[in-house]
């Protein structure tokens, strides 16, 4: 199968558990949730995507053929170094795209895979670190993995049931808009009432990273 990729970088991972450590990102091109266009936005199941993933036009994007070209790219970008090999397979949705191939051809080349999805789609049983983050309106069928990640404030979405799934963390990650002040209150006060859930910040927007 080919993969249509809006681009492939070297950053750090800014979000979750992994917060911190050094990655390749692979933005797959596409959404289930949206697509991607403003006009559009106002009546999608997800509107608050701060992420542009149309087309295969970004900084080392592209469409590649099979699984080895997209890993060959992604080993390209990590540079020399067999040691701790990270990747992020993210978009858009990447569980659209990522296969068998795919996640064989990343672990052959020596890579830890981890996954960002909405949930909508059963992720890939070979990742290595599997994060949903549930949208309200849509229907979440993965309901186990490594860490759950809930954007807050969002009406509609129920932390109570999210509890009851199977997930080894639990975060919640301040919306980011034109209300981000308060936005980061409300995570915070959320946080204080909840005690199995800890904060994610976007650190890579705080860095001025990708
Ligand atoms: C762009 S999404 C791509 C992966 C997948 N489609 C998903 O939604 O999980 C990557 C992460 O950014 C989060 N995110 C998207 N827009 C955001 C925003 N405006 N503020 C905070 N987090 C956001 C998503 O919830 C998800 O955890
Ligand atoms: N540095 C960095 N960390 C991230 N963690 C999750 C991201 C995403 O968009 O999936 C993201 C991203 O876009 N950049
Ligand atoms: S599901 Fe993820 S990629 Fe799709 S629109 Fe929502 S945040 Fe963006
Ligand atoms: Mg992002």
């Amino acid at each position: 199968m080919s993969y249509a990729v809006k681009e492939l970088f070297l950053t750090l991972q800014g979000e979750g558990v992994h917060a911190g450590r050094r990655a390749v990102f692979v933005r797959f091109a596409g959404c289930n949730l949206w697509s991607g266009r403003e006009a559009d936005r106002a009546h999608a199941i997800c509107r608050f995507c701060d992420t542009d993933f149309v087309g295969v036009d970004g900084d080392g994007g592209g469409r590649f053929a099979d699984a080895p070209a997209l890993a060959h790219a992604v080993e390209a970008a990590w540079g020399a170094g067999g040691e701790r090999r990270f990747c992020v397979l993210t978009g858009g949705e990447p569980m659209l795209q990522v296969d068998d191939a795919l996640v064989d051809a990343l672990h052959a080349s020596g890579f830890e895979i981890a996954i960002e999805s909405n949930g909508t789609l059963p992720a890939h049983p070979r990742l290595d670190w599997v994060c949903i983050s549930p949208k309200a309106g849509s229907e979440v069928v993965q309901r186990t993995g490594d860490e759950l990640k809930l954007v807050w404030p969002q009406a509609g979405s129920d932390p109570d049931a999210y509890e009851g799934w199977d997930f080894a963390h639990l975060l919640v990650q301040p919306l980011d808009d034109a209300d981000a002040d308060a936005n980061v209150a409300a995570a915070t006060r959320f946080v204080l009432e909840r005690p199995r859930w800890r904060l994610s910040l976007q650190t890579h927007k705080l860095l001025g990273l990708r």
